[in-house]
């Protein structure tokens, strides 16, 4: 199946804000030199580079009342809910590049709003070894990149849970979590109390990521609108090493092949975030090579013709 793609933006987040590691504020420049831009056009696909966002600098204090860098945090979230929701409404395909995973609260709420608007259904398919599903009174470490999807299903605070309104951003039956494997104590918990539907890797190794991935996408149809939130430690340590939080015994160079070429082939993706990427853990930005080429799939390279 090959579709023609809507002309796609590139927005740098350099920052590390809701991290608890200092690097991912480099992803953007990373990417970039690995070549995603230059990929993206060999595709025949009409792609402009906006720069960076702007945002605060990262203060490096420690948690205040179970949150590190509230503020700050808030303050990178509106910016980039603004930038994401600008390009959307110009007809364009936004790509994220991050910065750390906390930024996916912006990034997401400007796509609700967005489908909501254009009364489109989301999928939301989260890639990541985290569910990202901590509240202050349950995180470990006060980290706010370990709590986005809590803040999307409204569980946090209201600058955040609120960003775009005051209704949740998300219904926990918009999203699909593929590749966890570190989820906190009072965070499984959460996760069953919302009931999310969470692929994790007991269960992709039981039935094989190709079945996951048609349950993960079944109901995608022409009225959906596909966000992709590929956290970088999805990705096996062995072969992505350049993350602040890996976590062993995650998809091998295939298997993050075909959930990246199933995407695309559901022809649904409307926005993009890459994140958490980090180069100063990084190996000659070998990290960063391997996420273009997993976007290049996402945007339907493929080995044969296969339609
Ligand atoms: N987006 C990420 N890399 N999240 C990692 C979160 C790690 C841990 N669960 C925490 O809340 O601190
Ligand atoms: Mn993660
Ligand atoms: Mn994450």
């Amino acid at each position: 199946m090959s579709r023609s793609y809507p002309p796609v933006s590139l927005l740098g987040a350099p920052t590390d804000i809701g991290a608890g590691h200092r690097g991912a504020g480099l992803g953007p420049e990373a990417l970039r030199i690995a070549g995603l831009p230059e990929a993206l056009a060999a595709r025949g696909i009409d792609v402009v580079d906006r720069g960076n966002l702007d945002g605060p600098r990262n203060p490096w204090q420690p948690p205040t009342d179970g949150y590190r860098h509230l503020g700050e945090v808030v303050e990178w979230n509106r910016v980039v809910m603004e930038g994401v929701a600008a390009e959307l409404a110009a007809g364009r395909m936004p790509i994220l590049l991050g910065g750390d995973h906390c930024l996916g609260i912006g990034s997401i709420t400007a796509v609700a709003n967005h489908c909501r608007k254009a009364g489109k259904k989301l999928r939301v398919i989260w890639l990541d070894a985290h569910a990202d599903f901590n509240t202050h009174n349950v995180t470990p470490s006060g980290n706010i990149h370990g709590m986005p999807v809590a803040c999307l299903c409204g569980l946090g605070p209201q600058e955040l849970t609120q960003l775009g309104g005051n209704a949740p951003a998300l219904h926990p039956s918009e999203i699909r979590q593929i590749g966890i494997r570190s989820v906190d104590e009072g965070e499984k918990r959460l996760v069953q109390e919302h009931g999310l539907d969470v692929y994790d890797m007991r269960y992709i190794d039981e039935v094989g990521m190709k079945r996951a991935m048609e349950e993960a996408l079944d109901g995608v149809d022409a009225d959906t609108h596909v966000h992709v939130s590929f956290d970088v430690d999805f990705l096996d340590p062995s072969i992505a090493p350049g993350v602040g939080t890996t976590v062993p015994g995650g998809p091998n160079y295939r298997e993050a092949q075909l959930v990246m070429e199933m995407i695309a082939d559901s022809g649904g993706m409307g926005s993009l975030d890459i994140v958490e990427l980090n180069p100063l853990l990084d190996a000659q930005n070998a990290t960063a090579k391997l996420a273009v080429d997993l976007v290049e799939s996402l945007f339907g390279k493929s080995t044969l013709m296969r339609d």
